[in-house]
């Protein structure tokens, strides 16, 4: 594939493990940040981003808090912004958006306060013949940035679309595979936060490794129910953006929902455990909005209804999860 030009519109880890990783492979990274400080100092700097020890820039990627003119030089977008400034940059970029620029995006989660998902945005916004993209699937930043072998889908209901931004970023340590499953691909990313919270705060209560496993597959059908009121087949849900993502954050530390979950779980208040990690925590924002979407489609998603409840209104997480763990219909999911 061709060197291209591409324009990743956020600054934060995976924005810059995402730059990074592509700059590695050739590409012409511009890495737009919203706060001139932080870009002054990865100017500066080119090196040691803040949590992404030791990663350095090549010499292929810059940094610009100037988003006008990097979307008017692009007509490759990537958007790694957190889920609640989705819009509002999608709003900033569009009076310079040219008619086949792709607007790809890696954040993960519903819009705040309506439950949109992030084409459902990007359409409102943009139209509905916009080239757009998700990119999702078990995918560490740090693992990114170190250069470890990883694998995501690229979705699209554009199959084309899909075809054309996984050929262009692939690489042999970054693995790409179209797909036209692109609500099935948002909703698993955005449902994988709030189970990852989940699972830390049954691992916080030193349940074990018994009660994860089972809060793993109970949540793959709360992700597949909540599937259905868009759509989706079951089997959308069992590739790298539905069962890979959620096995990745419920099992291991480098997830900062997971980590969240933990912190509960070990007697933390949430204010403490969110300073603590210091980064976006999306499940924190998704289980407010899957809890209002249950409500007004009257489902049956208890684990992400109980953590909605530790996270809002102050549940205990032991009882919490003592609840989820005796509920006899849930013995045993049932996904026909
Ligand atoms: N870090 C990871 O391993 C992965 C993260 N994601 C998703 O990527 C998205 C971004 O997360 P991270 O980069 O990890 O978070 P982060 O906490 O490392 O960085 C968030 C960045 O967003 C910036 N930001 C906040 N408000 C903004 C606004 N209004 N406009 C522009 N930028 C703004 C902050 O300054 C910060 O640089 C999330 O949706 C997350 O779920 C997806 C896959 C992997
Ligand atoms: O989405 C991720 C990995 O695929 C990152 O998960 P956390 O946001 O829980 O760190």
């Amino acid at each position: 594939m061709s060197p291209k030009k591409i324009a990743v519109l956020g600054a934060g880890s995976w924005g810059t493990a995402m730059a990074v990783m592509m700059a590695r492979a050739g590409h012409h990274i511009t890495l737009w940040g919203h706060n001139p400080s932080h870009i002054k100092q990865l100017k500066i700097d080119n090196s040691n981003v803040e949590f992404l020890p030791g990663t350095d820039f090549p010499s292929t990627l810059s940094v610009t808090d100037q988003l006008e003119e990097t979307v008017e030089e692009h007509d490759f977008l990537m958007l790694a912004v957190p889920s609640h400034a989705f819009r509002q940059t999608l709003l900033k970029c569009k009076p310079q958006l040219k008619k086949d620029t792709i607007v790809s995006w890696i954040t993960k989660g519903f819009e705040t306060g309506t439950g949109l998902l992030a084409h459902e945005i990007v359409i409102e916004t943009l139209g509905k013949d916009t080239k757009l993209a998700l990119i999702s699937g078990p995918s560490f930043a740090l693992e990114v940035a170190d250069n470890l072998p990883t694998a995501v889908v690229v979705a699209s209901t554009d199959i084309e679309v899909a075809t054309e931004v996984a050929d262009i970023i692939r690489n042999s340590n970054f693995l790409t595979f179209p797909t036209k499953h692109l609500a099935s691909a948002e909703i698993g990313g955005a449902m994988k936060n709030i189970l990852a919270i989940a699972a830390g705060i049954s691992d916080g209560l030193g349940y074990g490794a018994n009660a994860r496993a089972a809060l793993i597959t109970l949540g793959l059908t709360e992700m597949v129910q909540l599937g259905h009121v868009y759509n989706c087949s079951e089997s959308s849900f069992l590739g790298l953006a539905g069962v890979g993502d959620l096995v990745l954050t419920c099992t291991d530390n480098k997830s900062r929902n997971r980590r969240l979950g933990l912190q509960l779980g070990q007697g933390k208040k949430i204010d403490d455990a969110k300073q603590t990690i210091g980064q976006e925590v999306e499940g924190i924002h998704a289980a407010r909005e899957v809890h209002a979407i249950c409500e007004k489609w009257s489902l049956d998603m208890p684990i992400c209804i109980q953590t909605y409840r530790i996270l809002y209104e102050g549940l205990a997480p032991d009882v919490a999860v003592r609840y989820l763990l005796s509920r006899a219909q849930l013995a045993e999911p049932q996904l026909d």
